[in-house]
């Protein structure tokens, strides 16, 4: 690809970034390694070499990405680049024609959704997926479902440990309603309540499985400011015990939460790196100019 001036960036001006003061500069030793060398922690999930065809278009073309442990790594992308095959890449929702997911350094072979929940992965969808006919409660309650320790039939003679059981859960759902702000609708159905307050609850559904990795698909869409800078600041405080893997479009969004992100074109990644490096990338630049030309 041509080298370009510096004309100014699409994804918006340059400015100071909190995680630029994490880069940790490595004493002059003999035993300090070639600058090309990563010292990055061992990835809590990874993809590697993933290609994905549908039919004659390859929607994924040798795509790999790292997310190491406590970062929020975003995926880019203008339209069609490849972000949504991804994520159901990474949700078992599309299984690679070709490539490796890994989770924890062990080789993910044929990832299936139904095993997400026990492996310490959650997800929030674009299209949210809440239970119409349950409670927002309720619903956040299923995403704690992996730490029910009763069967059904404890369940069924309503067992005194069933009923422990759904104590804990109820908790446990109750926390994650208040760590997003929405205990106040409990007892509401999902349709009953804004689509910026049903995104919260998906969200608090997936954090109520406590995962290690939470996957968020366009987590702004259908946000305004506000919403998406408490969005923001959430979704940086859930580093203290989780990675996230974001995809989305909001480039104000992408850039100040993310430490590292994977820019995707045309199913190719054409570029890697934290919001800064990916923002002045010429390949980046060219990606969303692109865009605008494809779509006037
Ligand atoms: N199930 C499918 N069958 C055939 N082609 C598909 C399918 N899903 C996606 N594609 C194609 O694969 C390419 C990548 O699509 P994808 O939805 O992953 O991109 P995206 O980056 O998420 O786009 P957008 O930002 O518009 O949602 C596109 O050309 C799309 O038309």
């Amino acid at each position: 690809m041509a080298a370009i001036g510096r004309r100014a960036s699409p994804l918006g001006p340059s400015k100071p970034q909190r995680w630029e003061a994490r880069v940790v500069t490595l004493p002059e030793t003999s035993e300090t390694r070639l600058p090309s060398a990563r010292s990055d922690p061992a990835p809590l999930f990874a993809a590697d070499g993933v290609t994905v065809r549908f039919g004659g278009l390859v929607a994924l073309d040798d795509v790999s990405l790292a997310a190491q442990p406590h970062e929020v790594h975003g995926v880019i992308g203008p339209n069609g680049a490849g972000k949504t095959t991804f994520f159901n890449v990474c949700c078992g929702f599309v299984r690679p024609d070709t490539g490796t997911l890994w989770w924890r350094g062990e080789p993910v072979p044929a990832l299936r959704p139904a095993q997400l929940a026990g492996m310490g992965i959650a997800r929030t969808l674009q299209g949210l997926g809440l239970f119409a006919g349950l409670t927002v409660a309720e619903n956040v309650m299923v995403g704690a479902d992996r730490f029910r320790r009763t069967g059904f039939a404890s369940a069924l003679f309503a067992l005194p440990r069933a009923g422990a059981d759904e104590r804990r859960l109820r908790e446990r759902a109750a926390a994650a309603m208040r760590e997003v702000g929405v205990e106040d609708y409990a007892a509401r159905h999902p349709g009953s309540l804004p689509y910026p307050v049903r995104k919260r609850v998906a969200l608090a559904r997936a954090l109520a499985a406590d995962p290690e990795l939470l996957l968020l698909d366009e987590p702004a869409s259908g946000l305004g400011a506000d919403d998406m800078a408490e969005l923001g600041e959430l979704v940086r405080a859930l580093t203290e015990r989780m990675t996230v893997i974001l995809v989305d479009h909001h480039m104000d969004l992408v850039m100040s939460v993310c430490d590292r992100i994977t820019v995707l074109d045309f199913g190719r990644v054409v570029a890697e790196g934290s919001p800064a490096q990916v923002r002045d990338d010429p390949a980046v630049i060219d990606a969303y100019l692109g865009e605008e030309a494809r779509h006037g």
